[in-house]
């Protein structure tokens, strides 16, 4: 159905050609006005998942239904169990059916997993473990984590003022390898007899070079500089990764290459993050570094994602969990799986008017003011979840085109 425009990298071959990435995400485009266009079909797989993942995601699908009507996009959602959720329906946290509804749409949008209730589950009884099976099941290795200071929003920022004002960066994380999925792992027992946990960091060539050609490509399209994250001092899986990071840089001359250990830079991301375009890094890092990337923009609730494959649909979703704290009190900073949504389009369906169209609308529902509470600062409206996602809609039907 999303044949024309496969806009993850389903329709790349290597070298990546990362055509419609050429916009960049956090760069707003124009808005245009509604399409005369033919109706354009598309099915989205919505998996709501446990604590703030339904509200957000019913706020946000309501916005992606009514950004692509006015661009003549018609959607067909399932809505399918995932997490906890499903553990509690099916008793397991990524049902077949779920993974198969997930692999023929042509985009997933995930709200959040996870919570208390299944904290002490056994591993394979984890939300947690549903959403690996489901990245991996979906072959979505390349995870784009855009940490964007909006000019609005400077003032939520932990940051200094000057230190926080301007960052715009992308975290491209590797998504489906690493020591989340390494063998061997498990449990045991050491020569005292003392019980063990155990986890294997690897890394193949293949692995390494795919993702590196997908970062060179979004910084050739950015500001044509990649920071390459590793811990090359330590680990033989990150000497491997500096050693193909940096073979692979010969087909990008117009990129600069640097290369950085992990702990300097979480150091130097709360230091001056305005140093950073690009960074790729392995899976756990990327992990750690997008949340913190996350609060220079104000809010972890402010940070959406996209997980692209080499074929089949992306996944999209928010890069905060289920805020078990939070949930179910509609006080959920729905932006991050809006502007998900946004990227869901963009990145996964080649819709950029439509996406621009949701960029907008948050922009604009910024200016008027509205805040939930975890990006709130005093002369500013204090709004919930729900009414938060009324106010976008509002934009995306009036839009008013923002400059920043
Ligand atoms: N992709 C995912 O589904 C995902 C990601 C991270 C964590 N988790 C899971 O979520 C659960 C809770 O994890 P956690 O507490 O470490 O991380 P979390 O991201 O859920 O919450 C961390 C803090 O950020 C706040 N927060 C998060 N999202 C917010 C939003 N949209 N608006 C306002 N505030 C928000 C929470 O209230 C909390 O104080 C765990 O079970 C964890 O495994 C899931
Ligand atoms: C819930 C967990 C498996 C997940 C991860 O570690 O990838 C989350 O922290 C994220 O950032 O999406
Ligand atoms: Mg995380």
């Amino acid at each position: 159905m999303a044949a024309s425009v496969q806009l993850n990298l389903r329709s790349f071959k290597a070298p990546f050609n990362l055509k419609p990435i050429a916009k960049q995400f956090s760069r707003p485009g124009r808005i245009r006005c509604a399409a005369t266009t033919p109706t354009k079909r598309y099915s989205i797989t919505l998996l709501p998942g446990d604590g703030i993942g339904p509200e957000v995601i019913s706020v946000a699908k309501n916005v992606l239904k009514l950004a692509g009507s006015l661009e003549g996009i018609e959607f067909s959602f399932q809505e399918m169990p995932m997490g906890g959720a499903a553990l509690d329906l099916t008793g397991v946290p990524l049902p077949e059916e779920t993974l198969s509804t997930a692999q023929r749409a042509d985009a997933v949008l995930l709200g959040a997993i996870g919570g208390y209730k299944w904290d002490k589950n056994e591993k394979h009884l984890k939300p947690e473990t549903g959403l690996l099976q489901l990245r991996e099941g979906l072959k979505v290795f390349a995870n784009l984590r855009p940490a964007t200071v909006l000019p609005q929003l400077v003032d939520s920022s932990t940051l200094k003022k000057d230190v926080a004002e301007g960052v715009d960066l992308m975290v491209v994380r590797e998504l489906t390898g690493g020591i989340y999925f390494g063998k061997p792992r498990g449990f045991g027992t050491n020569e005292k007899g003392e019980d063990i946990g155990f986890n294997t960091e690897v890394y193949s060539t293949h692995e390494i070079d795919r993702i590196a050609r997908v970062a060179f490509e979004i910084a050739r399209k950015r500001r044509g500089q990649l920071c390459s994250v590793d811990k090359a001092n330590v680990l033989e899986a990150s000497m491997l990764w500096r050693k193909r990071v940096t073979a692979i840089a010969s087909e990008y001359p117009d990129v600069e290459l640097s290369h950085m250990y992990v702990d300097n830079a979480a150091m130097q991301l709360v230091r001056y993050p305005k140093q950073f375009d690009t960074i790729v890094t392995n899976n756990i890092f990327g992990d750690i570094l997008s949340d913190e990337a996350s609060m220079i923009t104000g809010s972890i609730g402010m940070l959406p994602s996209a997980s692209l494959g080499e074929s089949g649909p992306g996944l999209f979703e928010p890069i905060h969990g289920s805020a078990p704290d939070i949930a179910g009190q509609d006080k959920a900073n729905p932006l991050a799986t809006i502007l998900s949504a946004a990227m869901l389009l963009k990145y996964g369906l080649g819709e950029a008017n439509a996406a621009n169209r949701i960029e907008n609308a948050v922009l604009d529902t910024l200016n008027r003011g509205f805040r939930t509470g975890d990006i709130y600062s005093s002369g500013n409206k204090l709004v919930g979840c729900k009414e938060m996602g009324e106010e976008v809609l509002k934009s995306v039907d009036s839009p008013v085109p923002t400059a920043i």
